[in-house]
């Protein structure tokens, strides 16, 4: 087993001006640590403003400018330097963005996933390379002259996929693939992310959609209030039982009531001294109140919870 990626203690934050010249810290994403394996599909699944597109553009290394950020990102055994970043983006790591917005609406597509060519052989190869991958998708030749505007839902997804695919990365990360799309487009969505993990690469699967991350996925990490509280198989996510965090067993068992979809619920926007679900948590003990705990490994899943370090945060 080949670990493609690991993010190891992540934390970004923005600096918000409240009342004229009074600054805040504002949390996204707090000590997140995740790994992804060479064919392997882990999904990450959180509510919406939870700080997801966030971590796709930390790995990838395209944050915006006021985004202060901490912790490792690691390919391949490298800790990633912002340099490194831009080295290999589009190349062996690929987005495949959250929205089509991210095509230029003024080039036609087969032009922008060519991108720049030396001379006219190299245009030639990039060109018939980029139809056999557009083919392999069910793109076919009329749609390389089309607009983004053009495309209908479907294609421009499979457009996205297509173009991330060109340079043949080792590592995907796709953000939000699904929202939008009819049920055939979903399900071969779906087909599509569980190839690439059989042909060998890594996937980030990006999701506010529970049911595609157990479709997908093989591990899924849970995100609540910009923190991982849990990783575990996908299958375990069928039954809240087979869950450890007291949130992803509630998460699970609302479900049917909520029609398979992650509700927005209240999660706190401001961190606490504790465990970020101490509030809502029917388990709680005193330590959660005031002891942040860590991301304890259990097997081979891991949850952030008390319950599950005989009340001790040793580990880190
Ligand atoms: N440039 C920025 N400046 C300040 N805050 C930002 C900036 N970019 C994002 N944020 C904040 O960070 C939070 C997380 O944003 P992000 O886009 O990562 O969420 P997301 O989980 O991808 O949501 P969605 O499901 O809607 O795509 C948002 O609540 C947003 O307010
Ligand atoms: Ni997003």
């Amino acid at each position: 087993m080949v670990e493609l990626l690991d993010v190891s203690n992540l934390s970004i934050s923005f600096t918000q001006y409240v009342q004229g010249l009074q600054q805040r810290e504002l949390k996204v994403i707090s000590d997140l640590s995740l790994d992804v394996n060479e064919g392997e599909v882990v999904a990450i699944l959180g509510s919406s403003g939870s700080g997801k597109s966030l971590l796709a553009h930390a790995i990838l290394g395209i944050l915006p400018e006021n985004a202060a950020c901490s912790g490792d990102i690691s390919f391949k055994g490298k800790v990633l330097t912002e340099e490194d970043k831009k080295e290999i983006r589009g190349k062996s790591i690929c987005l495949i963005p959250q929205s089509v917005n991210y095509l230029d609406p003024l080039m036609k597509v087969s032009q922008q996933a060519i991108g720049k060519t030396k001379d006219e052989e190299d245009y030639k190869h990039k060109k018939s390379h980029q139809r056999e991958v557009f083919l392999k998708y069910g793109l076919d030749e009329s749609v390389d002259n089309m607009y983004p505007f053009e495309l209908s839902g479907g294609m421009a997804r499979k457009v996205l996929l297509s173009t991330a695919l060109l340079s043949n990365p080792e590592l995907l990360v796709a953000d939000e693939p699904t929202p939008g799309l009819d049920d055939k487009s979903v399900e071969e969505t779906i087909n599509d992310i569980k190839k690439l993990a059989e042909e060998g690469k890594g996937v980030l699967l990006i999701t506010h959609d529970i049911e595609v991350a157990i479709r997908t996925a093989n591990r899924i990490a849970i995100f609540y209030s910009g923190y991982v509280i849990e990783i575990n198989q996908a299958e375990n996510f069928k039954n809240a039982d087979t869950l450890m965090h007291p949130y992803s067993k509630a998460l699970i068992d609302s479900l049917p009531d909520n029609g398979f979809k992650l509700t927005e619920g209240t999660q706190p926007l401001n961190d606490n001294k504790g465990c970020i679900y101490y509030k809502n948590c029917l388990l709680r003990k005193d330590i959660c109140k005031d002891t942040k705990p860590s991301l304890h490994k259990i097997g081979d899943s891991k949850v952030r919870c008390h319950l599950y370090n005989g009340g001790l945060d040793d580990e880190t």
